[in-house]
């Protein structure tokens, strides 16, 4: 049996982060699932497919030719052949994967290949439904929170780190509106499994963060 850990929770609560330190310390793979929703987002823009074709957007995330591959900084988000890492990570790009997220035939046509992720010797997986919904037999869940303070202020500052505009009270704004859509939309609502367990990481460094969820494994 493959081992899986998710790691779901809202923006910038730190899970890419703890995901990517994870699965280096246990040598697991690593699902960024929020990555094929920016993904899809991103081609649906370059393709001119409408937000609200439903159908046309499934299209494009049942189609999506992408590769993630693993470099010294963590992965690099290929495209169609193009080198697509920072553009995907663009807020208006977020925001956008939010409202592509909400559309159950996307979900459905990403489903399998975000299981398919799933390889010996384990996973590490990291998104909004992957303890409720991709995974539900996982054995460690966390759902990984911070206060939407802390979490602006922290893109603000990884934003400006990647040399990327940042306006704090604009993302803000963006944390509190996508939370909401994640949280009240019927297709796999942001929410923690009924087994997860619940980490708040306002007031921890992210090492604290490691240790506990190590500890849980
Ligand atoms: N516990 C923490 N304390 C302070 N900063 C953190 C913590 N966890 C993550 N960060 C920083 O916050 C930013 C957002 O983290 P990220 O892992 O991208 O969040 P998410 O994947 O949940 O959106 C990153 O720049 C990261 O270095
Ligand atoms: N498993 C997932 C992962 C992401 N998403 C959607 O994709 C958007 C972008 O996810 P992300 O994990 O890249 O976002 P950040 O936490 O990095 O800001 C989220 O706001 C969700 O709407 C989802 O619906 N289900």
């Amino acid at each position: 049996m493959v081992k899986v850990i998710t790691i779901d929770g809202p923006s910038g609560a730190g899970k890419g982060t703890l995901c990517q330190l994870l699965a280096k310390q246990l040598g697991y793979h690593l699902l960024d699932s929020g990555a094929l929703y920016r993904l899809t987002a991103l081609s649906a823009e370059k393709q001119d497919v409408p937000f609200d074709d439903t159908e046309g957007l499934a299209r494009v995330a049942a189609s999506l030719d992408v590769e993630f591959r693993p470099v010294e900084k963590g992965v690099q988000v290929i495209l169609a052949g193009e080198d697509v890492s920072s553009a995907i990570r663009q807020e208006h790009v977020g925001m956008n994967a939010s409202k592509v997220a909400a559309c159950q035939p996307v979900r459905d046509a990403l489903l399998q290949r975000q299981r398919g992720f799933a390889e010996a010797p384990g996973l590490i997986a990291d998104g909004r439904d992957m303890g409720t919904v991709v995974f539900p037999e996982a054995k460690v869940k966390v759902f990984l929170t911070a206060s939407a303070d802390e979490r602006a202020r922290r893109r603000v500052m990884q934003l400006e780190q990647a040399g990327l505009d940042a306006d704090y009270a604009q993302i803000l704004q963006d944390i509190e509106l996508r939370d909401k859509q994640d949280r009240e939309r019927k297709s796999s609502p942001l929410k923690p499994a009924e087994d997860a367990v619940v980490l708040d990481s306002t007031s921890l460094t992210i090492q604290q963060v490691l240790d506990r969820v190590i500890a849980l494994t």
